[in-house]
């Protein structure tokens, strides 16, 4: 069964007390941290990652042809799968793995910086996953808050990361208490 789960963006956290940032989020009501680890090869302005990149593409870089592959190697570690979907990317690119993979991202901003304004129009990616897969965890990342998330979750979004939306909030347990509950209320 489906559910409401929101991941406050570590991207908006203090960086220097990030053990501290991620149990206040966790008292704050969060059900996931999200943590970007992003490519410098697709997110240019990023260089934070890179190390972990340069390690990550060492041994996937032989797959990115073959994504099916990728998949079931990642799998087969244990670990889950999940694909992001930048907002110049077509969601008919994604629906052949959607049956293998643990979560689909739409991106509803380009990746790389906090703080920025939700392209509405990303949400047609998530409708129509919706409508295709039912009990798809399907995430949403950028410029999500309290003001736009039930329009996120009449789209059909399960899964929120929310920087700005929450570390920015006057009361992060608040905001995380009406995204949940938005998201629940689509659920039903
Ligand atoms: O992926 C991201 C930007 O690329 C981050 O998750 C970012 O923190 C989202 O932040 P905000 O909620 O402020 O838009």
């Amino acid at each position: 069964m489906l559910k409401a789960k929101i991941a406050p963006s570590m991207l908006s956290s203090d960086f220097a007390a990030l053990a501290d940032e991620s149990k206040r989020m966790k008292d704050c009501g969060a059900h996931l941290l999200h943590m970007d680890v992003m490519d410098g090869h697709f997110v240019p302005n990023l260089t934070l990652g890179a190390p972990i990149i340069k390690c990550l593409r060492k041994h996937t870089d032989m797959f990115l042809d073959k994504p099916a592959d990728l998949i079931a190697l990642i799998k087969a570690t244990g670990m889950k799968v999940g694909i992001a979907v930048k907002p110049k990317t077509s969601v008919e690119s994604v629906i052949p793995f959607c049956k293998a993979v643990d979560m689909i991202l739409i991106m509803t901003v380009e990746p790389g910086f906090g703080g920025q304004k939700m392209m509405p129009d990303c949400l047609e990616k998530v409708k129509v996953l919706r409508s295709k897969f039912p009990q798809l965890d399907i995430q949403v990342d950028g410029g999500i808050d309290v003001s736009n998330i039930e329009q996120v979750a009449a789209a059909g979004a399960n899964v929120i990361v929310a920087g700005t939306g929450v570390f920015g909030h006057k009361s992060p347990a608040e905001a995380i208490s009406i995204m949940t509950k938005a998201v629940e209320k689509n659920l039903k």
